[in-house]
This record gives C-alpha cells, structure tokens and sequence, in this order.
C-alpha cells in the first residue's frame, strides 16, 4: 500500500511540474531551498505537536502515540485549552477549521453575550477562611465551600478569600493531574491512555471546551451531524464530534440545568475519551466553584486503572437511544452502537 508521506510527494511534484522547467538555474535553486526549509519547519511543527498536545499548558506533556506512522495521522489539530471558555456562536463553515481559525470572508465572532457574563460572573458568595502555613479550606475544617456527594461536588473559586496554591478545596482546579498519552487505533481513531497507575478515587481531568448556548449548541450538532454523513463544510470523512450536554436537576427538584461544552475544536486531553457501554473506569462529577454559575465536569477513576489502560466513560444512558454508528468497545455489555445524547 502507498504510504501517506509518498502521496503527499506525489501531489506535490504534479504542482510544481508545470512550473519548474521554465524558471532559470538561479530562481530554480532558490525554489529547492524554499522547499527544504519549508519542509525541515513542517517537520519541527509536527514533532513539536506530537509530543504534547497541551503545548505546555499542562504540567506534564501529553504525546500522541502513533503505533502505525504510515495509516495513521501524526496527530489530531483542535485548540488546546487547560480550562473551559464560553463560547461564541461559530461561522457557518467553520467544521472545515480545527484550529478555529476564520476565512477573510467569513464575519467576526459576535462580541460576548449576556450568557457569557453569566457563565463567568453569576453564582453564590464564596468563604472566608484564612489561609495558614499548611492550607486551609479543607472540608474537615468546616470551609463552607467543601462538599461532595456521590456525582456532585463543590469548590473554592473566584468569588473565595482563599486561593491557589494555599487552598486545599481546589483539587480539579490544576489541569490534568495524572500522566496520559493520545493513543491512535484504526477502529476508534484516537483515544486517551493512562501513562501511570491510577489509584481509585483520583483526579484525573475535566471535560473542557467551550461553554455553549443550547441554540448554539444545536446549530453546531446538525453541523457535525452534516459534516460526519459526507455533506456540509467538513468536506465529509472523519468528523469526531466532541459536544457534550449536561443536565444537573437543581436542589428544588423542579428545574434542570443545562450545560453543553463542546470540545471538537477548543478543548483538553479529555475531548479523546472514548465510550464503554459499561460504564468505563473514569466517573464524571459536576463541580462547581464558588462564584461560577456553570458546572465543570470532572473525571475521577473508578477503579484501580494500570499504566497502559484506556480511559473511557459511558456517554449516554445504556436503555437511550443509539446513533447508528457501530461500537468498539469491546466490553462484554457491549450494546453495538454508540449512544445519541438529545441535542
Ligand atoms: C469525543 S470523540 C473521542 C475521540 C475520537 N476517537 C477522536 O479520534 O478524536 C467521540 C468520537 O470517537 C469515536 N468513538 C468513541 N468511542 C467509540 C467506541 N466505543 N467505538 C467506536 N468509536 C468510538 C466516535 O467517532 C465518536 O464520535
């Protein structure tokens, strides 16, 4: 089979073939300089990207790991952001842009909304602890802000007296905390890998992305949705949609909160877990931080996970309704199809 890297030569060579026999010896070697450096930069580029997706925005680097260089792409373009944002309503056309970059043509992004100033601005009072040599704000010493329940939790935030790195109520608030690797399979494209032992219990990353609007959020599913089955401004082929929908029923029991984070280009390691039809080793916690409105959703290990381990979750309920498009996850639960979660 043609390797990729020859194919690409190949195309190359038919753009410049046309050109090249009527350019004189000077401009002809000129060209042929371009082109190595060019090359040798691409190269830098790639080698750069592969051996951290996170580009040092976190504390250890995470790599993709390719066991197939030839079939399978060095590594997957998106925006690397530790941190969710709020997002703005996306061009029509922007699926053809991973790294979320616009055409001349294309209008500007719409200047923040009322949603926005909500996500970041809106929510409770924080504590008033008093930070000490050893930390405060741990739940034993009674800090306001502490709580965890089974899949919700709360912690210190912008609105507290505290702050990091003395606060010890800020666990999920450091990035991703465990050493993981972006491992490439023919069947699932990419999926994230443990590169350490993880303990029951332990952090390992939140689910960031961008913040939507629920008609935002719609607008850009039906994109992908588009985009997956061969038409609209993907171009077709591989689209791995990463919009997530939330939904945390509120203290009253009457009203429901909806959080959609959408991760496909503007997201973490977290936009690589893969689904497990039973359940994962990875749980998801939504936390809030006191001051924030919007709830984070935070993975902990469900189990004891080995060096080596694929990370996964379950991204829909096992009696909802399914996508259509086939399952790998090989466990023995296994439904067939990836779950659809309502947009
Ligand atoms: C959030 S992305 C996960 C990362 C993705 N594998 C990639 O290469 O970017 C979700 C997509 O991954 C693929 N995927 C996730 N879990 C899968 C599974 N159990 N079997 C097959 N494909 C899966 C599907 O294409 C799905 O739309």
């Amino acid at each position: 089979m043609q390797s990729r890297r020859r194919r690409e030569e190949e195309e190359d060579g038919r753009q410049w073939k046309p050109v090249l026999p009527w350019l004189p010896p000077r401009d002809l070697a000129s060209v042929s300089a371009t082109c190595r450096s060019l090359r040798r930069l691409s190269a830098a580029v790639t080698a750069r990207r592969a051996a951290d997706a996170s580009r040092g925005l976190e504390s250890l680097p995470i790599p993709f790991r390719t066991p197939s260089p030839a079939s399978s792409p060095p590594y997957a373009s998106f925006l690397y952001t530790p941190f969710p944002v709020v997002g703005s309503p996306s061009p029509p056309g922007a699926f053809s842009h991973p790294w979320g970059g616009r055409r001349p043509d294309e209008p500007s992004p719409a200047p923040p909304s009322a949603f926005a100033v909500l996500a970041a601005y809106a929510g409770h009072g924080g504590c008033d602890c008093e930070e000490e040599a050893d930390g405060c704000c741990h739940p034993a010493a009674n800090c306001p802000c502490g709580f965890l329940a089974a899949e919700v939790a709360t912690e210190c935030g912008p609105a507290c007296r505290c702050g990091p790195p003395r606060c010890r109520n800020r666990r999920t608030q450091g990035g991703t905390s465990v050493a993981v690797e972006i491992v490439w399979s023919e069947r699932k494209g990419w999926g994230l890998h443990a590169a350490e032992a993880i303990q029951k219990g332990r952090f390992v990353c939140e689910y960031a992305g961008e913040f939507l609007t629920t008609a935002e959020a719609r607008r850009r599913q039906r994109g992908y949705d588009e985009a997956a089955s061969g038409g609209g401004g993907g171009g077709g082929g591989r689209v791995s949609a990463a919009l997530l929908v939330l939904r945390e029923h509120l203290p009253s029991g009457r009203a429901c909160l909806r959080v959609n984070i959408d991760a496909t280009a503007v997201g973490n390691a977290a936009r690589f877990i893969n689904h497990s039809c039973d359940g994962g080793n990875l749980g998801g916690v939504l936390v809030r931080n006191s001051g924030l409105l919007l709830p984070r959703l935070c993975f902990f290990a469900s189990r004891d996970i080995q060096v080596g381990e694929e990370l996964t979750f379950s991204y829909g309920e096992a009696e909802g309704q399914h996508t259509g498009r086939p399952c790998f996850c090989g466990s023995p639960d296994c439904r067939g199809f990836l779950p659809s979660e309502e947009t």
